[in-house]
């Protein structure tokens, strides 16, 4: 098996728990190099906790995480952050920096001594600004963007980090319609690039931004998760059992959309 055929992440009968409460069991699960997986389920269903987990910031309840076949708790944290890395839902800034100098942050993982930036640091960190579309607002402070701004701004450093393995919560959260597109277009060229040893991991809401980009779905439900390609994982049947409504498919000839039916959510209090 080479670096291309055997998995990047696996899950091995991972638990995941909050408190008393079991959020995903006995988790068996792989993501390949070029896979752009999105995780799917509804609020509080645990897909924060599953990629923290996932990512080595929280201890599994049982099972194991590995990457690229080592146990993610014997992998050094420099060695670590060239393999993973994780975009966080919200950013909070506790200092004022320059929006340059906070995606630089993200090459440390190759900085050694005194870790003072490089000129291809610098470049690195404005290539990177300029894809997620922040170019312009190098010099800004952090504390003064908005929500979306920072959000792609963070993103940003993810980037300059360049681990083989993205994880992103929530991704497109705070972003318009357009940046939205800017954002998925990236990760799924990001998973997709040559020489193919990425990978994409994305907790999203966005059914059909969602049905629109990724290769694979997790759909995490109460006590079961549903795992495969996209087209065999989004269907309204497993869609309604994740989320306790249903849906309507719109096929445009293009894509199909999911419409969730107004009548069969219970908003009463
Ligand atoms: N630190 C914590 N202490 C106690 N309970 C927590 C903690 N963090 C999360 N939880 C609970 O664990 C469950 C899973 O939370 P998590 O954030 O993983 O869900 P999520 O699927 O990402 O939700 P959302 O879609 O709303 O972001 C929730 O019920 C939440 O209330």
């Amino acid at each position: 098996m080479n670096e291309f055929s055997a998995p990047l992440l696996a899950a091995e009968q991972l638990s995941v728990s909050v408190e008393q409460r079991i959020l995903c069991k006995r988790l068996d699960w792989q993501v390949m190099p070029s896979q752009f997986w999105c995780v799917l389920g509804r609020n509080g269903i645990g897909k924060t906790t599953l990629l923290h987990t996932l990512a080595g910031l929280a201890l599994p309840g049982e099972g194991r995480v590995a990457i690229q076949g080592k146990r993610i708790d014997r992998i050094q944290p420099q060695q670590l952050a060239r393999l993973r890395g994780l975009l966080a839902q919200q950013q909070a800034d506790a200092f004022s920096s320059s929006v340059l100098a906070a995606v630089i942050a993200g090459r440390h993982p190759y900085q050694f001594g005194f870790g003072w930036d490089r000129e291809e640091d610098r470049a690195q960190a404005m290539q990177a600004l300029q894809r997620v579309r922040m170019a312009s607002f190098s010099e800004h402070d952090v504390m003064r963007l908005s929500g979306g701004e920072r959000q792609r701004v963070a993103l940003a450093t993810l980037l300059t980090q360049d681990p083989l393995l993205l994880m992103l919560d929530e991704p497109t959260a705070h972003q318009d319609a357009a940046a939205q597109i800017v954002v998925m277009e990236l990760l799924r060229k990001i998973a997709n690039g040559l020489p193919r040893k990425k990978a994409v991991i994305a907790a999203c809401h966005d059914i059909n931004l969602v049905a629109r980009y990724a290769s694979h779905v997790l759909l995490l439900g109460d006590g079961q998760t549903w795992q495969g390609s996209a087209d065999k994982v989004l269907q309204p049947q497993l869609l309604q059992a994740a989320f306790g409504c249903a849906f309507e498919v719109v096929d445009n000839g293009r894509q199909r959309m999911f419409m969730p039916l107004a009548d069969t959510v219970s908003v009463s209090g």
